[in-house]
């Protein structure tokens, strides 16, 4: 234990059998439907539900001593089979929510297409901000991977969000399926301008605009 009380154990870099590549996303991004094989998506759901289980709990310093211990021999495991972000199940699993990804609040994508993309989300104990609503940043998280898919749907082109702006316009619930409708606004060379909206049931919690740029070959 370091003297600020953190751990020494090395940080996750992914790099160990990362090559080079063209540019910050691959074009042919490695999509999979069976990487990690058939239980990897009931595995994200047992780490999902430890994120908010931690984020809830008020364990007894005996607890958090076993739970260190425990999380120990865990993150050992994980260590040991390490890999760059490209073949990385997380991400890149497209048969489960959010791509298997848990930096990602989990949804669901009902419809995807070159005109926009329908989803459904719920936030949990995780993503708390305040007095059981979502905090806006995961809101904006789930706007800015669904207007990205948007993008990269209608272009079929590797994209970066250039700017994203979410207006909060009522309490976004936890533990509520809430629908996300995306869409193309414009088109213009590689400037793709893109909207949504995220509903609790007819209510609008949060809307977004953003602009997407298409990459050039090379660009990271
Ligand atoms: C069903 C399953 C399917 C699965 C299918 C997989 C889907 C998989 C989805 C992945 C989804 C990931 C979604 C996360 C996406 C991020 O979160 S990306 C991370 C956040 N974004 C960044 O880090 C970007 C940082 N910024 C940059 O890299 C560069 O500024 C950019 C955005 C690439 C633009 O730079 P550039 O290429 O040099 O472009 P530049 O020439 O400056 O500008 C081009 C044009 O855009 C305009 N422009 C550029 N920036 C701005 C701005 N901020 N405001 C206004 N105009 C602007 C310029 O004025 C210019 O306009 P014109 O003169 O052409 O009219």
């Amino acid at each position: 234990m370091s003297i600020d009380g953190t751990s020494e154990s090395a940080p996750v870099t992914g790099e160990r059998t990362e090559d080079a590549h063209e540019g910050g996303f691959r074009t042919d991004m490695m999509i999979s439907v069976d990487r990690g094989g058939p239980r990897y998506g009931e595995f994200i759901e047992k780490v999902r539900e430890f994120m908010d289980r931690a984020r809830a709990a008020f364990p007894s310093e005996e607890l958090v001593d076993e739970l260190i211990d425990e999380l120990t021999v865990v993150n050992a495991k994980l260590a040991a089979v390490e890999i760059n972000e490209w073949e990385s199940p997380s991400g890149t699993r497209i048969d489960l929510p959010a791509r298997g990804n848990i930096t990602l609040p989990p949804y669901l994508v009902d419809k995807a297409g070159d005109d926009g993309v329908q989803a459904r989300v719920t936030f949990t104990r995780f993503h708390l901000g305040g007095n059981n609503a979502a905090h806006g940043g995961f809101i904006c998280t789930a706007f800015d991977d669904l207007l990205g898919m948007t993008s990269a749907l209608a272009t079929g082109k590797v994209t970066r969000t250039a700017y994203l702006t979410v207006n909060y316009r009522s309490i976004t619930p936890l533990n509520t399926e809430l629908t996300v409708s995306t869409s193309i606004v414009r088109l213009e060379g590689r400037k793709i301008f893109v909207a949504a909206t995220m509903k609790d049931g007819e209510r609008l919690c949060a809307e977004a605009d953003g602009l997407f740029i298409a990459l050039n070959p090379g660009q990271p």
